[in-house]
């Protein structure tokens, strides 16, 4: 592409992100399992204490520190009620000089502060669903009191989970635990994606001269790992016309994208549609781009009718890392996730480098850590046994194990 200036990846995703900002966002309840992979709006703050209420930790009984000698005398004292979980404590349990009956989580009776295991008890066990039977108990001081104390988990108020991180099942957990019911998140965005070229056919058919259309799957995929709901498109013949009329449908207000991602048509040949389809006036903010990688040089970015477009190369291992390098981070911006970092990774094996440019390697990531995937290189054969892209310093022509390097994790499948 002469007349154009390379640029990094840094500076091709920055300007990919300058495009998108977050979709909007709404309350959903914690049990509903849609919320799950949402990205939270708003910090999640606990609206009560964890516990709610003192508790024994143990099943055992209920005493009063004050009755037991505290050299660890066993002492024998009158079993005075019965607490269980879920009930509050019966105010007439509220003795001492005598033990209580108690569960695990049921709360501890006013006037009592610690709890002696059963089987640390003349009891030695209680029958599961067996009746409170012991008139009296013999029990001594133990180091620990058993009491779970209020608040002494999550105070009121205590951030739970920051704004921008996924709702998983740890921040249900927390957050349901303290009083949370509902939570604001942002729905998933909405991505058209699709393939040009007129070679390319759908799966399970074809003829001489046909190619699979492997990019808008494989887009679809990933675009949706990211947490995305896809439109597939599909593919589109090298023809502008056909490809412009694709582009109002998918963009149509109502029809309502957050994104289109097309992939193909960007470089230099007779039949780069989308080249073509970016020269017609239709689309604003045009951005043609090479960036100083491998693969993946050819990028283009523009808008159409107010949806930002992302055209990444039609070479399937150039889509694929255009796809992680660029889309992704557009769709977790547009989902509201924070941005995921890239690991530092050390190369387990060495392995050479284009000179001059980023190279952007599918690798596996072991023990020892990152080995290129596959055959190596940029085959599709290293994307089938890749879990992660290494990428390599322009400036760096050979790696050597040891190197550390930045490594993006490819998302898991959803
Ligand atoms: N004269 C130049 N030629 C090329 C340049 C250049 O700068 N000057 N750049 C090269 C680079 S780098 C790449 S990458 C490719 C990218 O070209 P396009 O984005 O226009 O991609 P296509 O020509 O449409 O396809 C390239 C290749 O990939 C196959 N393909 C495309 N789409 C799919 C799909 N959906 N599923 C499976 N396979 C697909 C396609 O059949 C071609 O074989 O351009 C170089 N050329
Ligand atoms: O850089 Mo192209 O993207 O060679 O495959």
């Amino acid at each position: 592409m002469a007349g154009v200036t390379p640029r990094t990846i840094a500076e091709h995703r920055a300007a990919v992100l300058a495009r998108v900002s977050p979709v909007p966002a709404g309350e959903v309840a914690l049990d509903d399992p849609a919320v799950l992979g949402l990205a939270l709006a708003d910090d999640v703050v606990a609206a009560t204490a964890v516990p709610g209420f003192d508790h024994a930790a143990m099943d055992g009984y209920a005493v009063r520190l004050a009755d037991l000698p505290a050299d660890g005398t066993p002492v024998t004292l009158p079993v005075l009620a019965d607490v269980r979980p879920g009930r509050p404590a019966d105010p007439a349990t509220t003795g001492t000089g005598g033990a209580v009956r108690i569960m695990t989580g049921a709360p501890l009776p006013a006037g009592l502060d610690a709890v002696v295991p059963v089987e640390r008890t003349s009891t030695g066990r209680f029958v599961a669903g067996g009746p409170s039977t012991e008139r009296t108990v013999t029990l001594a001081r133990q180091a620990r009191d058993h009491v779970r104390r209020t608040a002494s988990d999550v105070p009121p108020g205590a951030l739970l989970a920051k704004a921008g991180a996924p709702v998983h099942a740890g921040v249900v957990a927390a957050a349901v635990a303290a009083g949370v019911t509902t939570v604001s998140v942002r729905r998933r965005p909405r991505v058209a994606v699709l393939s040009t070229g007129s070679e390319l056919v759908p799966l399970g058919t074809g003829g001489p001269g046909t190619v699979p259309d492997s990019n808008s799957l494989m887009l679809a995929a990933l675009v949706r790992a990211a947490g995305a709901d896809v439109v597939r498109v599909g593919a589109v013949p090298d023809d502008a016309a056909a490809l412009g009329s694709v582009l109002d449908r998918v963009t149509a207000p109502g029809g309502a994208v957050d994104l289109v991602v097309s992939s193909g048509g960007v470089s230099a040949g007779a039949s780069d549609v989308v080249r073509e389809v970016l020269a017609t006036g239709v689309a604003d903010a045009v951005d043609v781009a090479a960036v100083a990688m491998r693969p993946g040089r050819p990028q283009a970015l523009a808008t159409w009718h107010g949806v930002p477009w992302v055209a990444v190369p039609g070479n399937p291992v150039s889509a694929f890392v255009s796809t992680v390098l660029y889309v992704l981070p557009a769709v977790r911006r547009l989902a509201g996730l924070t941005d995921d970092p890239a690991l530092a990774v050390p190369a387990a094996t060495g392995w050479t480098s284009p000179a001059g440019a980023e190279q952007v390697l599918p690798v596996r990531l072991g023990p020892d850590g990152a080995t290129p995937a596959g055959p190596g290189g940029h085959h599709l054969s290293a994307l089938a046994d890749a879990d992660a892209l290494a990428v390599v310093p322009a400036n760096v022509d050979q790696v050597r194990p040891g190197d550390v390097l930045p490594v993006l994790r490819l998302p898991e499948p959803r």
